[in-house]
């Protein structure tokens, strides 16, 4: 089959790539990624939210020529997407991170990359080249591993730091891979840059081609850090000189705080409802938090985005650019680097025609007016 073929035979929407994957992955794997913490209220309305505001177009407005350009810290990008860190790749498929680096980097957006992936900081980079990458942290309890992390990123020529917050306390309750028994941990997976880490290696008592058993139980004493507070920030603050953006938001005094503390950016994120069910929708948060910081640093976005007219609505409520999680990953589990090429390459497209069908030219032309409340289709 040539490329072209395969091409043709790719599926389109996300409930499309959703049951590809299902075919695929094991039950296991595809349960973990695909499902949430306890009933998945948050996660559906992370979805049903979106029903609320309906797109009101402007026609004849000369839609001919389209910027769908984006700039965060300095740098432009070629949509309003960022692919979201998402750990352990490598039980998707096997070209694990590299495939979904590589496949951002071809068409230039920016790829963040877990802390607990499969692949290593320098591994990815290396695969990149020189297209933009950012790195997602979390904070374990040893401090040395924290910096060590940091400075092996700056090194490898990623442009930000995103420090995830919700996860701080430990994983969501997920029933479904509770009830599949889904510890990736325990057999080692997401430990790529803990095994090739200088310092993690140095505190222990043999190297991990040796104990690897050993490895994962202090990787295990060590990823957790419910203690982390906003005390914690500023040493972050002092030990690099990247933009720091902290994932996770979804209360505007968090929000603030995350600002006097001199933070670069805020993502407003429920975690794609994985972590606390009944918690907040993040399109329900996004206005509040956006009223709050008002402009003063870039406001992100992630949880539910879907498809073109989702991430439109998202930035008129005030964020500059959003982030997707599951799309993605479904297109890596289907064909690898290609698949996840697809998703990004038809959410591109489907942003650029929905954007024309607003009867807007940019996003920087993206403002509350192209919404309004909807009367009707408050149900899924
Ligand atoms: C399989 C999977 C793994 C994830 N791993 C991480 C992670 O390692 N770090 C992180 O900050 N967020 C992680 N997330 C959360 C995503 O970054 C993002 O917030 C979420 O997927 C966005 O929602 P969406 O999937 O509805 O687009 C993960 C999400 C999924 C689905
Ligand atoms: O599953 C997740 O949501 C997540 O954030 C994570 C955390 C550690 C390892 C892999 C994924």
């Amino acid at each position: 089959m040539t490329n072209e073929d395969l091409a043709k035979s790719f599926p389109v929407t996300f409930e499309d790539w959703e049951n590809r994957a299902r075919t695929i992955l094991p039950v296991s794997s595809f349960d973990y990624i695909t499902g949430g913490a306890g009933s998945e209220e948050t996660m559906r309305a992370n979805r049903t939210v979106f029903l609320r505001w309906h797109i009101q177009p402007r026609v004849l407005s000369d839609v001919s020529k389209r910027d769908l350009t984006v700039t965060l810290f300095g740098r432009t990008f070629p949509a309003p997407f960022l692919l979201a860190p998402l750990g352990i790749q490598g039980v998707t498929h096997p070209e694990a991170e590299l495939g979904s680096a590589r496949a951002a980097s071809r068409l230039g957006i920016p790829f963040i990359l877990s802390t607990v992936a499969s692949r290593t900081i320098e591994q990815v980079a290396y695969v990149m080249g020189g297209a933009p990458r950012w790195f997602q942290l979390f904070w374990p309890t040893d401090n040395d591993v924290m910096v060590s992390l940091v400075r092996r990123a700056e090194k490898a020529g990623y442009s930000a730091i995103v420090l995830t917050v919700d996860t701080a306390a430990g994983f969501g309750w997920r029933p479904r891979s509770i009830r599949n028994h889904f510890y990736p941990f325990l057999f080692g997976e997401g430990m790529a840059n803990f095994i090739s880490d200088p310092v993690f290696r140095s505190k222990l008592k043999q190297p991990p081609e040796k104990d690897m058993y050993a490895a994962i139980m202090q990787f295990l004493k060590i990823i957790w850090n419910p203690a982390l507070s906003w005390e914690n920030l500023t040493f972050l603050r002092k030990l690099t000189k990247l933009p720091i953006l902290l994932k996770g938001i979804l209360n505007p005094n968090d929000a603030e705080l995350a600002l006097q503390l001199g933070m670069d950016g805020i993502v407003v994120s429920n975690h794609g409802g994985r972590q606390l069910d009944g918690e907040i929708a993040a399109l329900e948060a996004l206005p509040m938090i956006c009223d709050c910081i008002q402009g003063r640093i870039p406001v992100l976005m992630d949880s539910g985005i879907r498809g073109g007219a989702d991430v439109l609505k998202t930035i008129a409520l005030g964020a500059t650019a959003v982030l997707i999680g599951r799309p993605y990953i479904y297109g890596l589990a289907v064909a690898g680097e290609k698949g996840v090429h697809q998703v990004i390459r038809n959410l591109i497209a489907d942003i650029d025609i929905s954007l024309a069908n607003t009867g807007r030219k940019s996003i920087a032309e993206i403002d509350r007016s192209l919404l309004v409340q909807a009367q009707i289709g408050n149900k899924i």
